[in-house]
């Protein structure tokens, strides 16, 4: 792996028959950072983040995850890694506790770390004395932070974050940023999509994908001031502006 990279992509292309959704692109995501991966709906993020999770083989280009090649080496990229998307997958008629053991269990952990996960997130997510309620009883800001929890329970090399904090509020959100930045200083990489803007100013590199390529990347503070604007809202807004592309 190429010193401290953990994804790798060059001129990554998916095209569904004649349509182009991902058009030759070309990135790169240092270990630890948090890489917020923007653009509006249909630009191609989710196409973007299935084929790096091993999901999806790309029509051409290369890309490397945690080391592993994205067309030969899916089963370890899919050791590498947790994801989670925006309808993440809780199982809502398991307690908090089975859920955590159900995916702890599949990740490989051993009875004796499940143990320890188990209590050391119950403690963390201050769910301490809530382990035998059913997930479908929690509100979504602590079903969110048990998702995450969960997608790193092994300790992956990265995490992909689809559009995790939809539906909540701004309280909710703040505090699930606060767990991906402890999980980026534990050395877990963060590659994160996401509507909010002012998540966006959280992460320390941004790309911006504008109909299936990237327009812009850097860090948020560069971004602002190339674009002479005060935020990334309006930074996203300058690009957003040119796309042709409609979602669904
Ligand atoms: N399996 C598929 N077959 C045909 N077209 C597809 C397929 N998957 C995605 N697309 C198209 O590719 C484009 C990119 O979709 P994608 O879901 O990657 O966008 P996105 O940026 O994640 O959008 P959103 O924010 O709405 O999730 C869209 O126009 C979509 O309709």
């Amino acid at each position: 792996m190429e010193k401290d990279k953990v994804i790798t992509a060059n001129d990554l292309t998916k095209s569904f028959g004649d349509f182009v959704a991902v058009d030759h692109i070309s990135f790169e995501v240092e270990k630890g950072t948090i890489f917020g991966f923007l653009g509006a709906n249909g630009a191609g993020k989710t196409t973007v983040m299935r084929m790096l999770c091993g999901l999806s083989l790309p029509t051409s280009g290369t890309a490397t995850v945690a080391g592993f090649d994205i067309y030969k080496q899916t089963e370890m990229i899919k050791k590498s890694i947790g994801y989670m998307s925006q309808k993440f997958s809780l199982y809502e008629d398991l307690t908090v506790s089975e859920n955590i053991r159900f995916y702890a269990g599949i990740y490989g952990l051993t009875d004796e770390k499940i143990r320890e996960k188990t209590t050391s997130l119950l403690k963390q997510l201050d769910l301490e004395g809530e382990e035998k309620t059913m997930v479908k009883s929690l509100p979504l800001g602590w079903k969110q932070k048990l998702a995450f929890s969960i997608a790193i329970v092994h300790d992956p090399a990265i995490v992909f974050l689809d559009e995790p904090t939809g539906g909540v509020d701004p309280v909710a959100r703040r505090e699930f940023w606060s767990m991906i930045y402890d999980a980026s200083e534990r050395g877990i990489t963060v590659f994160v999509t996401t509507h909010y803007m002012d998540e966006a100013e959280y992460c320390d590199q941004v790309s911006i994908m504008v109909d299936g390529r990237i327009d812009a990347q850097d860090s948020p503070g560069n971004l602002m001031k190339n674009y002479g604007v005060h935020s990334m809202d309006e930074v996203f807004l300058q690009l957003a502006r040119k796309a042709t592309r409609t979602a669904e």
